[in-house]
């Protein structure tokens, strides 16, 4: 289990999360839903461990390690994997290279290409294209979906998974989905649209670094929906406490 525990993080004296606490089991999927700015991809960075985005309150457990002050390698070797928003480029690696790590992995060539083909890349084309600003931010991030389905990560962060890739490959996304949690892993999607979050199981709702809600996906989507879709005070908390079946 992956948990964060009452985190609070703050920038040059401004809350950027306030008291966040959540918890991620062993092969369930999770979103966290909000609107922009609520605070979302900062929590995948806390989670991944990155530079300047430790906790200035609250700890971090893997199983019930405390992992807080875990370094992104050091989680990344747990099995803790984070795909950006905006993937990265890496200039002068080609697509096998990336996706072999440089040949220190024991991947099979036809392994690479199932890969590429489930991401909808054909394999001919691309497996020795570099990953650098010669393939759109689209192509990118069907490549670091490949790598996930190539490394098979026990917790996979996807950051907005859906930007930057058309509308008609939201079942090939949701199919990877599906694949992280069918070997055991946990997938946790970070996004603001509902369309992308209905294929998990328990989301977090976020607002102004809070969590205002935490339930069963359909239901935390539907306040999504009549209360986040609609607000004219975004990112400012309504004060009354919001409930799913009690909780
Ligand atoms: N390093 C920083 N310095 C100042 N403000 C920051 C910093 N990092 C994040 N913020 C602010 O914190 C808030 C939350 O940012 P975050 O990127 O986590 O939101 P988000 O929910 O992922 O938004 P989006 O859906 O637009 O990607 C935003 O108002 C953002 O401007």
């Amino acid at each position: 289990m992956l948990e964060l525990k009452d985190l609070s993080y703050y920038v040059s004296g401004k809350k950027i999360l306030d008291n966040v606490s959540m918890s991620f089991n062993v092969g369930k999927k999770y979103a966290i839903l909000g609107t922009n700015g609520a605070g979302k991809s900062t929590v995948g960075y806390l989670i991944m461990g990155l530079e300047d985005y430790k906790p200035t309150y609250g700890r971090v457990y893997f199983n019930g390690e405390d992992i807080t002050e875990k370094t992104v390698y050091e989680r990344s070797k747990l099995g803790i994997t984070l795909m950006w928003q905006e993937p990265a480029r890496y200039e002068g690696l080609t697509v096998t290279n990336y996706l072999t790590l440089g040949g220190k992995l024991d991947i099979t060539r036809s392994e690479i290409e199932d890969a590429l083909e489930k991401v909808g890349l054909d394999p001919k084309l691309y497996m020795n294209r570099f990953v650098d600003r010669s393939l759109s931010g689209g192509e990118r991030k069907r490549i670091e979906l490949a790598s996930i389905i190539l490394l098979r990560p026990k917790y996979v962060v996807l950051d907005e998974p859906d930007s930057g890739i058309d509308i008609m490959s939201l079942d090939m996304i949701n199919s990877i989905i599906n694949y992280i949690a069918s070997y055991g892993g946990t997938p946790i999607v970070i996004t603001h649209r509902e369309e992308m979050a209905y294929n998990t199981e328990e989301a977090y709702l976020l607002c102004a670094g809070k969590v205002l809600v935490n339930g069963e996906t359909n239901k935390v989507i539907e306040i999504f929906k009549n209360i986040c879709n609609t607000c004219d005070h975004p990112n400012v908390p309504v004060s009354k406490e919001l409930k799913i079946d009690g909780r």
